[in-house]
């Protein structure tokens, strides 16, 4: 009897184990979600799609960057082979399955290279990793669809076995057709390159389609109405760290001792206890974005470029929750401003000309830059301290870690005086943490 209520209790209840199994079941369905393709358009320069080709000496070259002719075009299509597709180990040519035309990667070659758009299908595909598994694309083959041509069903063969998808780059050429049709786990999506290459704006320079799918989806291209459909297709490989070479280099030293100094830095209860900033000095090069003429312009797209030790400071600040950014120290000699040791830094890089007159450079980089004092002009001269009033108040203490004279540069202004006159205006790049609030002044 025991033993009958027993079984009868687990066939009420399922045991917990059971429930997690379930749950677990469950939210690997979410993960199903996961894309199995991904497409769109990227852009390219002029000189990535021009396109060289031919199975002998006399190469042909074709830009795509302008549009091709038909009879460029129609050059293209003849010189290809008619293309075959695999069934069960063999190439097959079957012009009622696959009727296009191709190249084999020795026949053609272009200058696109793949590696910022596989860095892009890497992160779409591989979302799920914290550490996206490395990827790379392998040129495979050139293929022309004309008026006609189609691809059925199928799914391509894997080349070894790290091979786990293809990358199909649609060149643009104008043509209506062509859908490629994508089905996976009972679902199906087209991708249609004639309408993405279409929605291309001239302005914003020339531009290829691209669709990458993983190798167990299958797919189909329908029949091209008219123009030529292009592709250059990819295989896409899990690259093996077998065949890495080890590396010569030391393993660069961790961003931890770093952090950990920094932080007891910051528990100093007498540190910056009012708030303040931390500044330091770029170890490395880089380049100032362009100015336009009587324009300022945000240096803070830098930061992605950061390089070194400059990239660690970055990291160990954000780790401690700092708000950081580079700066550019701003100091001024001549005119009224002249003289002082004044500073303020500003994440603008100004174009200074020699049109405006400048009364003070560091008032018009607070009311316009967003300017943070960081010394102000008179602080050496106690007497006329009264007329600083203000900008003292909002002066925040900087306590320099290390110093730099890299990414600086001087510029003329003109100086607004009795007679107008040349001065410089100094600055240095920089990069700057807030710590705590902003000072406060009790006065
Ligand atoms: O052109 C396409 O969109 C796909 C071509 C294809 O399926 C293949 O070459 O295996
Ligand atoms: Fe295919």
């Amino acid at each position: 009897m025991a033993s009958a209520s027993q079984s009868s209790a687990t066939l009420d209840a399922p045991s917990p184990a059971l429930i997690i199994q379930q749950s677990i079941a469950e939210s690997l369905l979410e993960h199903d979600k996961n894309p199995v393709y991904c497409s769109g358009t990227w852009k390219v320069a002029s000189d990535d799609i021009i396109l060289f080709y031919g199975e002998n000496e006399g190469t042909r070259r074709l830009a795509l960057q302008a549009s091709a002719t038909p009879a460029q075009l129609e050059h293209l299509a003849d010189s290809c082979d008619k293309a075959t597709f695999g069934v069960n180990q063999e190439d097959v040519l079957d012009e009622t399955y696959r009727k296009a035309g191709k190249l084999d990667a020795d026949h053609f070659a272009w200058n696109f290279q793949a590696f910022g758009l596989v860095d892009h299908i890497k992160k779409v595909l591989f979302a799920m990793d914290s550490k996206p598994r490395e990827i790379r694309a392998e040129l495979y083959k050139l293929n022309v669809y004309g008026p006609g041509s189609f691809f059925k069903s199928h799914k391509d063969t894997p080349r070894g076995e790290d091979m786990f998808g293809s990358l199909v780059v649609v060149l643009p050429t104008p043509h209506e057709g062509g859908e490629l049709y994508l089905r996976h786990g009972g679902k199906e999506w087209v991708y249609d390159s004639a309408s993405e290459l279409a929605s291309l704006r001239e302005g914003d320079g020339p531009g290829i389609g691209y669709v990458a799918l993983y190798s167990d989806v299958e797919h189909e291209v329908a029949s091209v109405k008219s123009g030529y459909r292009i592709t250059i297709t990819y295989n896409l490989y899990f690259t093996s760290d077998e065949n890495a070479p080890t590396p010569k280099i030391p393993a660069p030293p961790s961003i931890e001792p770093v952090a950990a100094l920094l932080g007891d830095l910051l528990a100093q209860p007498k540190f910056l206890s009012k708030g303040g900033l931390l500044g330091f000095g770029l170890q490395h090069e880089y380049p100032f974005p362009q100015r336009e003429r009587r324009t300022n312009t945000s240096i803070a797209p830098l930061e992605r470029v950061l390089k070194g030790s400059d990239r660690v400071i970055m990291n160990a600040v954000r780790q401690h929750g700092l708000e950081a950014a580079l700066y550019i120290v701003y100091k001024a000699s001549g005119g009224v401003y002249g003289g002082g040791d004044a500073e303020v830094i500003s994440q603008e890089y100004i174009q200074w000309d020699d049109e405006h007159e400048v009364e003070k450079v560091d008032e018009l980089l607070v009311a316009n830059y967003g300017g943070i004092v960081t010394k102000s002009k008179y602080r050496r001269y106690e007497d006329e301290e009264w007329g600083w009033k203000k900008v003292r108040k909002e002066e925040y203490p900087m306590v320099w870690i290390t110093k730099s004279k890299q990414n600086s540069f001087k510029d003329v202004y003109l100086a607004y005086g009795n007679q107008a006159s040349l001065g410089h205006v100094y600055g240095t790049m920089v990069l700057v943490a807030k710590v705590g609030g902003p000072a406060t002044d009790s006065t």
